[in-house]
């Protein structure tokens, strides 16, 4: 069988088996954004890696090595937000292809630095090698929680709130500019370019989130909204209604989409690498982590409802239809 035929996700699947083999420090292994782990009374550990590979995740046409370094942080950050932590230390691998400029590894680590640097990151290893003609960068971050306030993907229930922060899509309209080219107003391409290369992971809400009372689940959106509320809808077993009207959109995309005749939604379901977070919150609480958000400046959103797993994943059109939502996200081998 080819890996095409499974998929990603598919794939992850077929070879989580007989993993754990001391399951006394395992709160939560595969399947959530970070590994939950005991290692005191008070505290727990999350442990995540995310690569980038050079031609996938990044062109160094388009990105600067600062960008490629920046990056390759920012999303691993991302995965422990998408906890409810805070990053603490990180080892970086480095696959190199033998011509390139020490020049140039030594501005991927300004941007590496510059990230980590602003979440208070220690850098304590890594290894190098030497990689046939692609730059390939891995990084392993360890990061920390109050030990039972991990918010995992499967906790939301039917009738919690779906919420993400900041807006959606505006990495994917970047990539679009990057891929397609054309001349666009200044404030348009800075702000989806930015968002493309140089991702904000949001440590301060999800630690926020995880201070909270009635936040279910929790989940960063690296593959698209799409994606992740089905990862959300499979770990919780739940389904999910979406209202198209309360997507947030930045107003510099709905004018890039205007411009271009793309399609926002698509962007916003499968484009991914917004980095923002998705999360659940029962209605009961739904004031008080409103009013603590407002409070602390995280911008945010309110765009569906958890249903039952029977309804999968629906989408209500500003028309008022309702429609099982299409393609589910990015995944790597079948895009
Ligand atoms: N090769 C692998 N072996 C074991 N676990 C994996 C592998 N690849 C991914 N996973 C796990 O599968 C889950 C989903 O991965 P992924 O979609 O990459 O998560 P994320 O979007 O949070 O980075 C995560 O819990 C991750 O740790
Ligand atoms: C050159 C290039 N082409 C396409 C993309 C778009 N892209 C690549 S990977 C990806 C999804 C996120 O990456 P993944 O490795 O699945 O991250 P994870 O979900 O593990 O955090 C997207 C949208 C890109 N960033 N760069
Ligand atoms: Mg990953």
């Amino acid at each position: 069988m080819r890996i095409s035929q499974v998929g990603e996700f598919g794939l992850i699947n077929l070879l989580n088996k007989a993993m754990i083999n001391s399951p006394t420090g395992v709160v939560a292994g595969i399947g959530d954004d970070a590994a939950v782990l005991k290692v005191s009374g008070d505290q727990w550990q999350l442990f995540t890696t995310d690569m980038l590979v050079e031609g996938i995740h990044f062109r160094l046409d388009w990105a600067s090595y600062f960008d490629v370094g920046w990056k390759a942080l920012a999303v691993n950050i991302s995965d422990i937000a998408a906890m409810g932590g805070k990053p603490t230390h990180g080892v970086i691998s480095l696959g190199i292809p033998a011509e390139t400029r020490v020049e140039d590894m030594e501005e991927l680590y300004l941007g590496l630095r510059a990230v980590a640097r602003r979440f208070g990151v220690n850098l304590v290893g890594g290894d190098t090698v030497k990689c046939p003609e692609r730059l390939v960068i891995n990084v392993a971050l360890l990061g920390e929680v109050a030990a039972g306030k991990a918010i995992l993907r499967s906790g939301a229930r039917p009738g919690d709130i779906i919420y993400t922060t900041g807006t959606l899509g505006t990495a994917a309209a970047g990539l679009h500019i990057l891929l397609n080219g054309g001349n666009y107003p200044d404030p348009i391409k800075e702000t989806v370019l930015r968002a493309h290369l140089r991702p904000e992971p949001r440590v301060q809400a999800g630690t926020l989130l995880s201070s909270l009372p009635g936040v279910t689940a929790l989940d960063d959106n690296s593959d698209g909204l799409a994606a992740e509320l089905r990862e959300i809808g499979r770990a919780s077993g739940v389904g999910c209604l979406i209202w198209e009207k309360a997507l947030p959109v930045a107003a510099e995309v709905q004018q890039l989409a205007a411009l271009t005749g793309a399609d926002i939604l698509d962007w916003v379901m499968n484009g991914g690498e917004d980095f923002e977070l998705v999360f659940t919150v029962q209605p009961a609480y739904r004031k008080q982590v409103e009013a603590a958000l407002t409070k602390a400046a995280v911008d945010f959103a309110a765009i569906g409802v958890i249903t039952s797993a029977r309804e999968g994943l629906i989408m209500e059109r500003v028309n008022g239809t309702r429609e099982a939502m299409g393609q589910t996200g990015y995944n790597h081998f079948t895009d």
